[in-house]
C-alpha cells in the first residue's frame, strides 16, 4: 500500500461578521497592515489534483468538481503561505505581532501544507454554503503513520478539525476550535481516501455546534465520528 503512494497542503474564516456597536467587517475596514513578509509568498492552489492522488481520489475530485458547475458547491481553495482577507483581519484584530519572532515570520505556513506532494495531507474541501456542510477528499500520506500501515489519530484529527473549521466559517466570522471530540471506529489505512462529510448542527451567539463523520470512498468502512464546538472570535477580545 505504501508504494502504491507517490513519494513525491479558510475556509474558517468567513469575514467578520458585523455585530451591534462592532467595528468590524472586513469590507469595510480600512486595509490592514501587513506583519508578515510577502515577498517570498508562493500562490499555488494545493487543492487541485496532483500526480500522488489516487484514481479514486481523482474521480471524486472530478464528481464535485461537476457539482460545482451549478454554483450549489464550491471547491474552497488552499495555500501555503498566501495572505487573504481574512488572515491579514486576523492578524491586525487578534495577533500580537511580537508573539512571532521576525527571523521565524518568513518561515510560517499553513501546517496542512508543509509536505511534499502526496507525503502528508492531500487534501480537497467543497463547500455547500445552503446547506451548510463541507464535503473534504483526504489521502493521509506515509509521513502521516501511527501504528504501521495505518494513520496517526493526530493526523485525522488535524483533518477533521480543518473540515469542520471549513463548515463552521459558513455563516461568516473568523472562527476557532474550542472543543473537539473524535471517537475513533476503524483505523485508516496510509495512503486510502476518506471523505469527510461535515455539517453545522447548531449556531447559538458566537458558539458554533459542528459534527462529521469519516467514511471510505465506497461508503462501506466508518472510520472516525466527531463533534466540534468553534467560536466566531469577538473583535473586541483579545485572544492573548
Ligand atoms: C485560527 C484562526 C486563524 C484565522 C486565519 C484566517 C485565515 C487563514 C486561512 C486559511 C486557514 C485554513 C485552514 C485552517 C484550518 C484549520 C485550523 C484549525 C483551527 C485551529 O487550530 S484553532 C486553534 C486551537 N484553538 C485554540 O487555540 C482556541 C483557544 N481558545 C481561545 O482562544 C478561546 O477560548 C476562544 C477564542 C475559543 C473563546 O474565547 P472568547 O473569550 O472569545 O469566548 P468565551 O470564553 O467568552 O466563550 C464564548 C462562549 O463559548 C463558550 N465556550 C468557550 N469555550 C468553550 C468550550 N471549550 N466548551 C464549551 N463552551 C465553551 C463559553 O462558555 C461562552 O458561552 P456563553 O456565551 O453561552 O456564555
Amino acid at each position: 500500500m505504501l508504494r502504491s503512494c507517490t513519494a513525491g497542503l479558510r475556509s474558517l474564516w468567513a469575514l467578520c461578521g458585523r455585530r451591534e456597536g462592532a467595528p468590524r467587517l472586513s469590507t469595510d475596514l480600512p486595509p490592514a497592515p501587513r506583519l508578515f513578509s510577502t515577498e517570498k509568498v508562493i500562490h499555488k492552489d494545493w487543492s487541485l489534483p496532483n500526480p500522488s492522488w489516487s484514481k479514486d481520489f481523482k474521480l471524486l475530485f472530478d464528481q464535485f468538481m461537476k457539482k460545482c458547475e451549478d454554483g450549489s458547491w464550491e471547491r474552497l481553495p488552499s495555500y501555503k503561505h498566501r495572505s487573504t482577507q481574512k488572515s491579514e483581519d486576523f492578524k491586525t484584530y487578534f495577533l500580537e505581532p511580537k508573539l512571532v519572532k521576525e527571523e521565524r515570520v518568513s518561515q510560517v505556513q499553513l501546517f496542512t501544507r508543509g509536505f511534499e506532494d502526496g507525503l502528508g495531507f492531500e487534501y480537497v474541501i467543497f463547500s455547500n454554503n445552503d446547506e451548510k456542510r463541507t464535503v473534504c477528499l483526504f489521502q493521509g500520506g506515509p509521513y502521516l503513520q501511527g501504528i504501521p500501515g495505518f494513520l496517526h489519530g493526530g493526523a485525522m484529527a488535524t483533518m477533521i478539525d480543518t473540515a469542520l473549521g471549513s463548515c463552521a466559517a459558513i455563516p461568516g466570522g473568523i472562527v476557532m476550535t474550542a472543543n473537539l471530540n473524535i471517537n475513533f471506529k476503524r483505523p485508516v489505512p496510509i495512503c486510502s481516501v476518506v471523505v469527510i462529510n461535515s455539517q453545522l448542527d447548531k449556531l447559538e451567539g458566537r458558539k458554533l455546534f459542528l459534527s462529521c463523520n469519516v467514511r471510505s470512498v465506497d461508503e462501506k468502512t466508518l472510520y472516525s465520528e466527531a463533534t466540534g464546538l468553534f467560536i466566531k472570535l469577538d473583535p473586541e477580545k483579545s485572544l492573548t
